[in-house]
């Protein structure tokens, strides 16, 4: 997530859509006389509100967006959609636009609407959905880079950013909603895009943010433990999930089935699916196995049905990037874009994936000998510190130095297992703070503490700020050793007590490493 407040991305040229006509073909009641007024675009918050726009206020978790609807007219929008407490709101503010009512909560609407309005539910694209705990910003950017390979014009919606060929856009939101999502396809398909990887949040399901999009193919990495404070349980983030994989999104899916919750989404998936294996001996039709591991890299053998197979590597360390790689591909594959047309498109398979913020070194020329490698990351759960740990701990040179914190005002009960898996993976765990919001850092700390010490192996130090943290892992780190930053990955702030501050984890380690000599 970036803190960046850009306006959300539309096409360049819409086609206005008579309100009349997204009246009757949704179900909606107009609150007076609608005329021929026609609307352009779709937001659901009054910042984001462009001349010609649906102002869709909904009830949301603090407030009803219909409070914004003066803001919103003022703004230009040349309609309101709202329900019936909303209408209540919009007159008692003297709203002078047309305003159309639904019946159900408006976010059941908001994705047809969109579609509708932005002519965005029949792509000419391929559209692939990735979600899962750990891995979905990272198989997005593969899945880009080998549609790239194949000669497929991309589009990329992530947590890092969103992406139409070489134009960036910031991100808010892993998953964007409804509104904003179609604005971006229907920009992408102005410029041609032809294959979109979308990462799909557990949220993005239950909030339904992915309405009236169409998946080719969905995939499903892993899962772990993260946003109980938004599920509550790890069954309703499960089903969250689960239910990515039904007609209304997708035509198939592919799954990753080496540990019982894949095994349960390839089981109660109510579309086809397609099982990839990275354990030897477990029943799949496709298999990955790993051939060589090291600090800058994995290569891999990725074998499927009808002899189709595939020998490369991923510039990133670590089994799981294999895994990642390897899910793209069959992705694809399933998709129509066969491996042999992606295999053509790339320097000996090699795959040369720039992924932001993820495991990203800060100084790949180092040599190994000559000091530290050191890495930013954005794994932030249990699950992401173990799959890290054990790929280091089979691939660094030298000892594992591990920089970490935790979120403030979040899932709460992962951090002393956090702690726990750092202090048992690493030589050496330096704690410091990441977004503490309205907690006590020295508290977060405390339980993180608690748990790196529970493991009995790592040396555990405390630096509450993570720009002296830094400087202390490059102060105690000799050639060959690996220091892992692991939170903020491509982050650009750091949210204290209630203010949002300019922080760059990548720039400071820059900085440190300049000021120790390890980069020019
Ligand atoms: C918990 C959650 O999902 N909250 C989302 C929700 O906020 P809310 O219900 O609290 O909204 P609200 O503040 O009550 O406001 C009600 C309405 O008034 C509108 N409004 C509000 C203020 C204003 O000035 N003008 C205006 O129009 C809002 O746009 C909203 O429609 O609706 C907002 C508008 O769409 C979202 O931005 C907001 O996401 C917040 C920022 C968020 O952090 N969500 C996280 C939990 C999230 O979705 N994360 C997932 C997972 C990431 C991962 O996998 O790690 C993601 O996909 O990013
Ligand atoms: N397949 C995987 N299995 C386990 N951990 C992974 C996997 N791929 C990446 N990771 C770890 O998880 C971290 C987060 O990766 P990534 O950003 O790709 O996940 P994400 O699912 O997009 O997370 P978020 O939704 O929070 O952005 C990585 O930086 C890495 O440490």
């Amino acid at each position: 997530m970036s803190t960046g407040d850009a306006l959300s991305i539309r096409p360049q040229h819409p086609r206005p859509l008579p309100l009349a006509r997204l009246a009757e073909s949704h179900g909606l009641r107009a609150a007076g006389e609608l005329g021929d007024a026609a609307v352009s675009g779709v937001t659901l918050d009054s910042r984001d509100v462009r001349t010609g726009d649906l102002y869709v206020g909904m009830p949301g978790a603090r407030r009803h967006g219909a409070a914004f609807a003066d803001q919103a007219e003022r703004s230009g929008a040349a309609a309101m959609l709202t329900d019936a407490a909303g209408l209540e709101m919009a007159r008692e503010r003297g709203i002078g636009i047309p305003v159309l009512v639904s019946a159900v909560h408006p976010r059941e609407l908001l994705g047809a609407v969109a579609a509708a309005v932005y002519g965005t539910a029949d792509l000419p694209a391929k559209v692939f959905g990735i979600t899962g705990t750990n891995g979905k910003t990272s198989v997005v950017y593969l899945l880009a880079e080998l549609m790239r390979a194949a000669g497929v014009v991309t589009g990329l919606s992530s947590t890092a950013e969103r992406r139409i060929g070489d134009e960036v856009i910031v991100s808010n939101l892993t998953s964007p909603e409804a509104s904003e999502l179609h604005g971006l396809l229907a920009r992408m398909r102005e410029r041609g895009v032809e294959g979109i990887a979308l990462e799909v949040s557990a949220h993005a399901v239950e909030r339904r943010r992915i309405d009236g999009v169409h998946f080719d193919v969905v995939a499903f990495n892993n899962f772990s433990q993260d946003h109980l404070d938004d599920f509550g349980d790890m069954e309703s983030y499960f089903a969250a999930k689960l239910a990515l994989f039904a007609p209304e999104h997708a035509e198939r899916g592919v799954v990753v089935v080496d540990t019982p919750p894949g095994q349960r989404i390839a089981r109660e998936s109510r579309i086809p699916v397609t099982r990839l294996a990275t354990e030897y001996g477990q029943e799949a039709d496709w298999h990955l196995a790993v051939t060589r591991q090291s600090i800058d890299g994995v290569s891999f053998v990725l074998q499927g049905p009808e002899g189709a197979h595939f020998r490369g590597s991923v510039p990133v360390f670590g089994r799981f990037m294999a895994e990642n790689a390897a899910l793209a591909l069959v992705m694809l594959h399933e998709a129509g874009i066969p491996i042999p047309r992606v295999a053509d498109g790339l320097d000996g398979g090699r795959i040369p994936v720039y992924i932001p913020g993820r495991l990203e070194c800060m100084n790949p020329d180092t040599p190994l000998d000559a000091g530290p490698r050191f890495f930013v990351d954005y794994g932030h759960t249990p699950g992401a510190f173990e799959a890290m740990l054990d790929a280091l701990g089979e691939v660094a040179p030298g000892r594992i130095i591990f920089l970490f914190g935790a979120d403030g005002d979040r899932d709460t009960t992962k951090r002393e297992e956090m702690g726990r898996i750092a202090g048992a993976g690493a030589d050496t765990v330096i704690v410091c703070d990441y977004h503490p919001r309205s907690e006590p850092p020295e508290a977060i700390r405390a339980q993180l503490i608690t748990g790196a010490r529970s493991a009995n192996r790592a040396a555990v130090f405390e630096e509450g700020d993570p720009r002296a943290a830094i400087r202390l892992a490059v102060s105690i780190a000799e050639p060959g050793d690996v220091i892992l930053y692991a939170g903020p990955g491509h982050e650009d702030y750091q949210e204290i007590a209630g203010q949002i501050l300019p922080y760059s984890a990548r720039d400071e380690v820059r900085g440190a490493l300049r000021e120790a000599g390890l980069l020019s």
